[in-house]
């Protein structure tokens, strides 16, 4: 079995891939398995503005009521992920899409039901269904929704179910694709920075909003031994020593 690669597409990277990307992700595929976890939080608030469903999150997180899983699960299982997986088809890379409910593939608990509403914990993953698709030379492309005992559908936050997902499959790297450069503190790109570090941004306010879980997320999968991950801009030539790497220890900066 290759080393495990996981990428995650945010939803405002997903609307500029360049073909960069795409080759870049061909050379990937002959030395690793690559497995993509999308999001679609800009694609969400406009569908769920276009049929006046009010939504707010709250530190990154959206409150999720029923009516709003609906479309939840229509946006990120059904269009956005369809379209990445056509769009890698288009590139010539075999790709097959999934949610977390096919297979039971992302199995989760409510994060917190009265606060968040329909938000899943990833509890966990069915590693052979991926493992048996990477066998087969296709990237799974998943869509972050999970399935609790009673098979009741949750939304689970893009970054938090990516983390999850490469330390259950104990990947190598992994890269969040996003539209920023990395983390910046004032103009200055951070190109590494550790736990510490990172809870002061947090405590003063350096970091907001998406960045929040996006980081915690990081935190989580270095914790779980996943060796690399990384923060950066959907636009760069994805080469190394570019974006911000999350590090356990000290930091350097
Ligand atoms: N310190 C920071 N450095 C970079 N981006 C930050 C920071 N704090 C907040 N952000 C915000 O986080 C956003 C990225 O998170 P998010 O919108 O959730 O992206 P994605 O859709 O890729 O998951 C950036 O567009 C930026 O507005
Ligand atoms: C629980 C929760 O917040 N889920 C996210 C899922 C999509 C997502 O994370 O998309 P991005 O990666 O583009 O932000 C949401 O509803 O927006």
């Amino acid at each position: 079995m290759k080393d495990i690669v996981v990428i995650k597409l945010g939803g405002n990277a997903l609307q500029s891939l360049t073909d960069i990307f795409y080759t870049k992700l061909r050379e990937l595929q002959n030395q690793y398995g690559i497995i993509i976890v999308h999001g679609g939080g800009p694609q969400l608030d406009e569908m769920l503005g276009r049929l006046h469903i009010k939504t707010s999150k709250q530190d990154g997180i959206r409150i999720t009521p029923k009516e709003t899983m609906e479309v939840v699960s229509m946006v990120l299982a059904g269009s956005i992920n369809k379209e990445v997986v056509c769009q890698l088809q288009k590139e010539g890379i075999k790709a097959v899409g999934l949610s977390g409910c096919d297979g039971e593939l992302l199995c989760v608990t409510p994060l917190n039901k009265e606060q968040f509403g329909y938000v899943g914990e990833l509890q966990s993953v069915n590693v052979p269904l991926l493992e048996s698709l990477l066998q087969q030379g296709m990237i799974p492309v998943i869509a972050p929704i999970g399935v609790d005992r009673s098979y009741d559908r949750f939304n689970i936050n893009a970054d938090s179910a990516a983390a999850g997902i490469a330390s259950f499959l104990q990947a190598k790297q992994l890269f969040f694709f996003t539209d920023v450069p990395g983390i910046m503190e004032k103009d200055t790109l951070l190109t590494s920075i550790d736990k510490g570090y990172i809870h002061t941004l947090m405590g003063n306010g350096t970091l907001a909003g998406g960045m929040i879980p996006k980081v915690e997320a990081a935190l989580k999968a270095i914790d779980h031994h996943v060796q690399e991950v990384c923060i950066i801009s959907c636009l760069a030539k994805y080469q190394k020593g570019i974006g911000t790497t999350i590090t356990k220890g000290v930091n350097v900066q």
